[in-house]
């Protein structure tokens, strides 16, 4: 018995011996963190981070906790994370330039052969790989127009013109906003439901609640933040009474019946109406090329799972992120009230009639976009993207301070590669200054012609295409705020906003949940 349990604890040894060996070798032996648990690893984003230094877990806050630390100002730009017990292993760069040699347009590197978005929401072109990826951009392009886009700042005006209303703001001289992100998240899951989808919904019976067991909006939050619990419990798991597993069948069952029988209404009106008047309701938007693409079939079809897939994506990535981007940008010129002048000052010269702002406005609010694009700098709503090594790989290492080439790692073939934004963004060899808020760093030019360096909405092939969606709403929202609002934020008695800034904004983000609870206050402006 007892030569039984210790052969088992032999072969323990020995697989994760190999695991652990196979791994480093995967990664060209390059230095890094050898750990018990990956940095993806599903069961790695559930359990307490630090067990011990032998079971160290890097966690799910990994690249912030990182580069609060300074870990990654090092000379060289690239790091390993090995695991021995749980998860694969993965090379983090944090060097703009082999950013461009993962992301970009080579056929060295591609999405994730298995991808948990793929396996829990169904086939989507965020998480497919190039071959049936193309399919889905080319059947998601056309609906990303100048019209949506007008759509969505018309859109914007009418929702926060009803949000002013039903909260009431317009009889008041201040309003506080306790937590910020739940009023952001709101706005722009709204948005993104009318335009994306054609569910319109007024701020008071918003889309976020719609009836449901869980509101829209928690579900999705539930959905994206239980994803280790949704990937690790086999389902016979939910019938146990644990509370966690309860709310994430709930958010998972609830979600997925409500994009069913949209896209079920969704079907109905394609098919009863004409398709081809321009003025049929939601013609225009991304929804209906989804839906139509699975019931006009041919080359470019696609499957009820795809449907479901490209349905749930749109409405995460299209809500969660601009939220984010506006908790940023509110707090940091709540902070900065001389940033924030100058975008008053701006606002007021495009605006100087006193009419409201229109679509053809919004290129003209350079300054905003400024602030908007040093927001994302700083806090980059997704804080890095990851790859897969299609072949056997030699990945150019440069060195941080002056871009020249370092060496090469070799790595094999199904290797992971973690692109962290964070140092990119922070290095002082492309951003001088880098921690500081200087929108004014930016030029027009680099506005609209996409810096190198900078990767908030990714790189190469696969960056955001939801990008001009997301500016023209953050832009509307955030002229028609500071149009009539001064924002503020609470800061403790001898503070400094660059101390405010680093002890609620930088310490207290999470990669997963975005900023940590933000209050602003709104004062009148007259
Ligand atoms: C501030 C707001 C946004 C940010 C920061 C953002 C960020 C990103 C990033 C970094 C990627 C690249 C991921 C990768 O390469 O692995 C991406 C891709 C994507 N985004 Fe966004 N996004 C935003 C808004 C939106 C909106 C509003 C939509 C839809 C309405 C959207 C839909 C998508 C989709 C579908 C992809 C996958 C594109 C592809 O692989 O072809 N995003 N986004």
């Amino acid at each position: 018995m007892l030569s039984a349990a210790l052969g088992l604890v032999a072969l323990f040894a020995i697989s994760r011996i190999y695991k652990l060996w196979s791994g480093l070798k995967g990664v060209g032996y390059a230095p890094g963190i050898r750990c018990a648990f990956g940095a993806r690893s599903s069961w790695g984003l559930l359990i307490p981070k630090r067990l011990s230094s032998f079971f160290y877990n890097p966690g799910s806050n990994f690249l912030w906790e990182m580069h609060r630390s300074g870990g990654f100002e090092t000379e060289m730009d690239v790091m390993t994370v090995v695991p021995w017990l749980h998860g694969d292993p993965v090379v983090v760069t944090s060097s703009m330039e082999t950013m461009q040699q993962v992301a970009g347009y080579s056929d060295d590197f591609d999405k994730l052969t298995e991808e948990n978005g793929t396996i829990l929401f169904g086939p989507n072109v965020a998480t497919l790989q190039k071959e049936t990826w193309k399919k889905h951009r080319r059947v998601l392009n056309p609906a990303f127009s100048k019209k949506l886009y007008a759509m969505v700042w018309k859109e914007s005006m009418r929702m926060f013109r009803d949000m002013v209303e039903t909260e009431a703001w317009d009889k008041k001289e201040g309003v506080d906003i306790p937590i910020l992100g739940d009023l952001t998240a709101k706005f722009t899951l709204s948005i993104v439901a009318s335009c994306a989808f054609d569910f319109r919904s007024a701020w008071s019976d918003s889309i976020s609640a719609a009836g449901m067991e869980m509101s829209l909006q928690k579900c999705l939050k539930v959905v994206i933040e239980d994803i280790p619990i949704r990937l690790l419990a086999p389902k016979w798991a939910y019938v146990l009474p644990f509370k966690a597993l309860k709310r994430v069948d709930t958010a998972f069952t609830t979600l997925f019946s409500f994009m069913r029988s949209q896209i079920a209404l969704r079907r109905e009106k394609i098919m009863s109406e004409d398709v081809t008047d321009d003025n049929t309701a939601g013609k225009i938007t991304i929804f209906n090329n989804i839906v139509k693409a699975n019931i006009e079939g041919g080359k470019f079809a696609f499957s009820e799972d795809e449907v479901v897939g490209n349905t749930f994506v749109m409405l995460f990535a299209g809500h969660e992120t601009t939220a984010r981007t506006l908790n940023g940008a509110l707090a940091l010129l709540g902070l900065y009230q001389d940033e924030q002048d100058k975008v008053y000052e701006e606002i007021k010269r495009v605006l100087s009639d006193g009419r409201d702002p229109e679509f053809e406005d919004s290129e003209s609010f350079t300054y905003l976009r400024k602030c908007i694009q040093e927001t994302m700098r700083l806090y980059p709503p997704a804080a890095g993207l990851i790859r897969e090594a299609m072949r056997d790989v030699h990945l150019s290492v440069a060195r941080r301070a002056t871009g020249e080439k370092s060496h090469d790692v070799f790595i094999k073939k199904g290797t992971q590669v973690l692109i962290n934004f964070l140092p990119i963004h922070y290095n002082p060899r492309h951003f001088p200054d880098p921690e500081a808020f200087k929108p004014s760093r930016w030029t027009d030019e680099s506005l609209t012609s996409e810096a190198a360096a900078f990767a908030g909405f990714g790189h190469g092939p696969r960056a955001c295409i939801g990008r001009k969606f997301s500016l023209a709403e953050a832009t509307c929202f955030l002229v028609m705020l500071l149009r009539d609002w001064r924002v503020e934020v609470d800061l403790a008695p001898g503070e400094t906003p660059q101390q405010w800034q680093q002890r609620v904004m930088t310490e207290q983000i999470n990669t997963s949940r975005g900023l940590g609870p933000i209050s602003i206050r709104l004062s009148r402006r007259h």
